[in-house]
């Protein structure tokens, strides 16, 4: 549901600089009016009732104070009739004043409460929509947003930055609730006496400015104090370091008058500043009450003496001053609070911004197979735009064939295949499947038909049964079995302590690149994919793996159209087509005898495999 202000509000609300300090969130609240109407309209309740509360408290005073004087009246008729009770005696309305005193906290302590729990909610909602949010745009961002993204600092968004905004909306749900309250009390105030509260709030205002220039000097004055204490540390410092140096020296006299002089002058500093420091809040008290005693002389030999304001009502004035001013310092405290939350809201601010991110939008059309081919046509790609990693690459990967890419390690292998699930977009030219750029398909129905098998396959905290089903609902049992077997999976599984069940990943067991590769193939299996993309492994695996490992991946690639990274030129002589490139440029192409009779780059790969064993990439 979807909730508008009307644009002269919204205008308002936007002059203001508590909309410019929490547009992020007021913005939100769009999709949970009713948690948000509920916490406003509470507080507002709350607030009325603090306000009647303090009206029935003047009524009390008066009756207490002067209980022959005509008793205190609201104007509405049957309200004073029968609720204050106004033709009856002293002592019931005494009573029944101190009931509706009661009766207001009571019902005031009630909407404060109901006031928390749907602030908190609406805190809650809050939160939970843009950790929505942010999952949402993770997800159709190209895979280079989250390489240039430490995954710290994204996670530090998610969590410690959302936090500190919760934080935000806390501070400023306490800033609207206490405003209203504020409200509330300058209205008795002023309504009891306008020439009073103008001078009162003059008077204190004029404190405020004098008391917050003061602590910026006092502030300032503390300064020597920490250019001692920064002295301090770079002199200790200097000497555990260079101890071994202080010692073969024999200077330890010399460094102790250093540190001693160091020590000394941070009390001395301190000393005077701590003068600065400690007048500030007796200051402000003395100032205060000083302030206050003025005002009740004036009020009594003026106001009072006469007839113009009654003893309880200079009495409940005073009460609602002394509760007044610590509101007004709450309020401005925690604005001051919100400010030093500037940099969090700014940064999921950033984050949230779609325009500065490379975004994948999404196609419309199904992705329904290959008929025929995969092209690549006259493809440049570049990580950023001053490097380009692959350049006018064109290529044609047929149906049903394996298409193998060999080159020196950073040639671009892995960024040319990383291009065909659409991971990325090319900078320029196209990728198109039959002829149709692949830039028109919904992403997520070309990659289910799509398997990616490598050595760094991500592991997820889950069972090794989970992980080789990822992704996939309800597959049977005996399926899983199957792939881990047909996988070369089996028995290593077999031999785990809980085997199908034991937890891997960070909370579990380590898998080795080997069988993490296999595992891999396992979970590649399950999905059937039409299109495979091997990515061989570069490091080093023990002959038995391999073996396996290479088995179970020919047994994979049967009837599929297969791309694959080749680092061991024997497991590509078979290929229908093997591509090589050098510095993101195809330099060769055709099958790998044509190649090795061209006697060109990959005739060289492979003089100096048979040489010395070793890979090409
Ligand atoms: N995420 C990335 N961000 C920036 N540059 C990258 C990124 N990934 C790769 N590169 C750079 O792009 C170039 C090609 O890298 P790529 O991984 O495609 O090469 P490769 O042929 O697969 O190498 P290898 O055989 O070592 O895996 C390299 O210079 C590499 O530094």
């Amino acid at each position: 549901m979807q909730f508008k202000l009307p644009a002269f509000l919204r205008q308002l609300l936007k002059a203001t600089s508590f909309w410019k300090d929490n547009d992020l969130i007021l913005r939100e609240f769009q999709y949970f009016p009713k948690i948000a109407i509920l916490a406003v309209v509470f507080s507002l309740l709350a607030a009325a009732f603090e306000g009647f509360g303090l009206g029935f408290l003047l009524a009390f005073l008066q009756n207490l104070v002067n209980p022959s004087a005509e008793p205190f009246q609201t104007g509405i008729r049957w309200f004073d009739l029968w609720i204050l009770g106004i033709n009856t005696s002293e002592t019931s309305r005494l009573f029944r004043v101190s009931g509706l005193i009661l009766l207001s906290t009571w019902l005031r302590a009630g909407f404060n409460y109901l006031t928390y729990v749907y602030t908190e909610k609406a805190q809650m909602h809050l939160v939970n929509r843009l950790h929505k949010r942010i999952f949402e745009q993770w997800q159709s961002l190209s895979l280079s947003y989250f390489s240039k993204s430490q995954s710290g600092e994204l996670l530090n968004s998610i969590t410690s930055e959302i936090g500190r905004l919760r934080q935000v909306f806390n501070l400023s749900a306490f800033i609207m609730t206490k405003g209203l309250t504020l409200l509330v009390y300058v209205a008795i105030i002023f309504s009891i006496s306008w020439q009073l509260s103008i001078s009162s709030v003059m008077l204190f205002v004029l404190l405020g400015v004098g008391l917050s220039t003061l602590n910026k000097q006092v502030r300032e004055a503390s300064f020597p104090v920490s250019q001692a204490n920064g002295r301090f540390a770079s002199i200790a410092m200097e000497f555990i370091n260079g101890i071994r140096t202080v010692q073969s020296f024999a200077t330890q006299d010399f460094e102790r008058r250093r540190f001693y002089k160091a020590s000394d002058d941070i009390v001395e500093a301190g000393t005077n500043a701590v003068m600065g420091w400690a007048i500030v809040r007796p200051l402000a008290e003395g100032l205060a009450t000083t302030i206050l005693i003025g005002m009740i002389i004036v009020a009594l030999t003026v106001f009072v003496a006469n007839g113009t304001m009654q003893t309880a009502s200079l009495l409940t004035f005073l009460f609602i001053l002394f509760r007044l001013v610590p509101a007004v310092h709450e309020i401005n405290g925690n604005r001051a609070l919100i400010s030093s939350f500037r940099g969090s809201v700014d940064n999921i601010k950033e984050l949230l911004r779609t325009d500065n991110k490379p975004y994948l939008p999404n196609g419309v059309r199904e992705f329904t197979g290959v008929k025929k081919a995969i092209e690549l046509v006259s493809v440049d790609f570049g990580y950023d735009p001053i490097h380009l990693v692959l350049q006018n690459v064109t290529l044609t990967i047929n149906r049903g064939q394996m298409t193998a890419l060999v080159g020196a390690s950073g040639a671009g292998k892995t960024t040319l295949v990383d291009l065909i699930p659409r991971f990325y977009d090319p900078t320029q030219g196209k990728v198109l499947m039959d002829g149709v750029d692949l830039r028109e398909f919904d992403t997520n129905s070309v990659r289910r038909r799509m398997a990616v098998v490598s050595q760094d396959t991500f592991i997820f905290n889950t069972s090794v049964r989970n992980n080789i089903a990822y992704g996939l609902d309800g597959v049977d049992e005996a399926a899983i079995w199957e792939a881990a077997k047909f996988a070369n999976a089996l028995e290593f599984i077999q031999e785990m302590p809980e085997g199908f069940d034991t937890q891997l990943g960070d909370r579990g067991v380590r898998l080795s690149g080997g069988q993490r590769q296999r595992l891999a193939i396992a979970r590649a299996l399950l999905r059937n994919p039409e299109i495979l993309i091997l990515d061989e492994a570069t490091s080093a695996l023990d002959s038995v793996s391999e073996r396996l490992i290479q088995e179970s991946l020919e047994k994979l690639s049967t009837g599929r159209t297969v791309i694959a990274i080749a680092h061991r030129l024997s497991t590509i002589v078979r290929a229908d087509k093997v591509v090589v490139l050098e510095q993101g440029r195809i330099v060769e192409q055709g099958t790998y005898q044509e190649l090795l009779a061209q006697g060109g780059k990959l005739w060289k790969y492979h003089q100096m495999q048979h040489e010395v064993g070793s890979t090409a990439g």
